[in-house]
């Protein structure tokens, strides 16, 4: 979890940026006090001598200790013994005081020279202390500047509050995602940022944790929803941190909005339904003439069932009664059938919502089958469904798996256009962690290697008709079942294509029509 344990004791971070010491004074600054302690006492000094008419050389020390004090405390050292010492030379000057003077003279002077020289260190440590404050509070702003500069740049939402979920920071991009200023929300509760029954219960929920120590959301984050100061919500994912500074404790909120994240991930959802709807229509329209052969099939069957009662109604005796009524059942069942191919073609093209339910991996292969060999047949390829009952029952999305048993049907029986022997093997078996395995084998030209690497990408085709999306479809349904697509070369030539869906076992059995 992120905890963070702020003392102010710590030495600011910014001080690696920031130089904390005195040393980053300013010369000119150092180079001021030096002169004012060369000057300073000598004015003094010379305005002491001219109101006295040079007389009164034992006051000149009195004079000159304010410049001294002045120099010392806050020009530090350099400046204050420079100060003292020239202040000693002035009072000890052969015009001033004899050289040789003793007594009360040479105390005074000592007297001055020693307060001169403790004040000269006094400033100086005054002045250490003043500019490592100065360093200090330079540390403290461009760490606050750092922070500043993060918080608005951020994308995230940054939200500190107390441990009474009083709010005591809001950065920019709160006040943009919530609408209120940080000005409105410092000071009140989190509840405000959030809907009812959120609002009111999270108090209890953060003094909960106090209390406990069990977390919820510390650590892990949740998608929670929000509330704007216009009353509108709003889904967000929610990351709590916890910190402590200087004894207290406070959490630090990072929120994310995901309206738009939901918003793309729905478009994205809808463009793959459409993409597969489109898909479904390609893959129809590339069978249209052999579907409308299909299609012609029955109906000039029935066509000639009823041509023929016509002409057996022209004479209506028993026997042949007999053959119109064989004949009408016949014209029956073909329409019966053309009706089905039509209704098979409709479920299987319509835009639907995808629905997963329980399905026999048996029917769907048969019912697929039925439309992937027409006009197959004709062109000599023979089927085999080696459909084992152990893996039969599937969790899926119908029209979506057809779909996939379809591409790789009619991809199959392309392959084999050129090859002598055409066998398309569609095969199930007991798959790896509870699923099913399908096959889809043919006895065609193989996978050419330079495809090979990339057959499940989009556009990726080597036939000359076709935009090549089949397979990566089949790999995005496959994937939003749960399963896994893979193509392997067959040990007799040809390719297999293999996938996985979930299986569907024991107690979960549902009954499937
Ligand atoms: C803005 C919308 C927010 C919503 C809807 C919300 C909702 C919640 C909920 C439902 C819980 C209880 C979780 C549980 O017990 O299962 C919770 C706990 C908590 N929330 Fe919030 N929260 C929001 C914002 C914030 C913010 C911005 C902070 C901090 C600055 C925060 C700090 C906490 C803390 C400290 C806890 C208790 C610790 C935990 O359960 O791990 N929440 N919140």
């Amino acid at each position: 979890m992120a905890e963070i344990e702020l003392r102010s004791s710590d030495p600011p971070a910014a001080a690696a940026i920031v130089p904390p010491s005195g040393r980053a004074r300013p010369v000119q600054e150092r180079a001021v006090w030096y002169v004012a302690g060369a000057a300073l006492p000598v004015v003094a000094f010379l305005l002491h001598r001219v109101a006295s008419g040079l007389s009164d050389a034992q006051a000149d020390l009195v004079f000159m200790v304010p410049p001294v004090l002045i120099v010392g405390a806050f020009g530090g050292l350099g400046p204050g013994v420079l100060a003292t010492l020239l202040a000693l030379g002035l009072h000890l000057m052969p015009f001033g005081a004899p050289l040789g003077a003793t007594g009360p003279a040479l105390i005074a002077g000592a007297t001055f020279g020693l307060i001169g020289l403790g004040m000269a260190v006094f400033g100086e440590r005054l002045r250490l202390a003043r500019d490592e404050a100065a360093a200090r509070t330079r540390g403290l702003m461009a760490r606050e500047a750092h922070l500043q500069s993060i918080l608005s740049n951020v994308p995230d939402a940054v939200i500190i509050a107390d441990e009474r979920g009083r709010i005591e920071l809001f950065s920019p991009a709160a006040e943009r995602l919530f609408g209120y200023t940080a000005a409105e929300v410092r000071g009140r509760n989190l509840g405000v940022l959030m809907p009812q029954p959120y609002s009111d219960a999270h108090q209890d929920q953060v003094e909960r944790y106090l209390r406990t120590g069990e977390r919820h959301i510390i650590g892990t984050g949740r998608v929670v929803v929000g509330e704007r100061k216009d009353g509108t919500t709003f889904p967000i994912a929610l990351t709590v941190g916890e910190m402590r500074s200087d004894g207290r404790r406070f959490f630090t909120g990072f929120v994310r909005d995901l309206t738009e994240r939901q918003e793309t991930e729905a478009q994205l959802q809808r463009l793959q339904s459409e993409l597969l709807h489109v898909s479904r229509l390609t893959a129809m329209g590339e069978m249209a003439s052999a579907l409308a052969h299909e299609l012609n099939q029955p109906l000039s069957a029935i066509a000639n069932y009823l041509t023929g009662s016509r002409r057996l109604l022209a004479d209506p005796a028993e026997d042949k009664l007999v053959m119109v009524r064989e004949a009408i059942d016949a014209a029956v069942a073909q329409s019966l059938r053309a009706g089905q191919i039509i209704r098979r073609l409709r479920d299987f093209v319509a835009n639907r919502e995808p629905e997963k339910r329980v399905e026999s991996l048996k029917a769907l292969i048969e019912e697929t089958s039925a439309l992937a060999l027409v006009g197959a047949r004709e062109s000599g390829v023979r089927v085999r469904l080696l459909l084992d009952p152990a893996a039969d029952r599937v969790f899926v999305d119908r029209v979506q798996i057809q779909q996939v048993l379809l591409n790789l049907m009619r991809n199959a029986i392309e392959a084999m256009e050129a090859s002598p022997q055409r066998i398309l093997t569609v095969a199930t078996a007991p798959g790896p962690d509870r699923s099913v395995m399908i096959e889809v084998a043919d006895t065609g030209s193989g996978i050419a290697a330079e495809i090979a690497g990339q057959l499940f990408q989009p556009f990726a085709t080597t036939k000359a008709y076709g935009m090549g999306i089949g397979l990566s479809i089949s790999r995005t349904i496959v994937e939003g079942h749960d399963g896994r697509i893979w193509a392997e070369p067959c040990p007799g030539g040809g390719a297999s294509f293999r996938f996985t869906l979930p299986a569907v076992v024991g107690e979960e059995l549902g009954d499937v029509g």
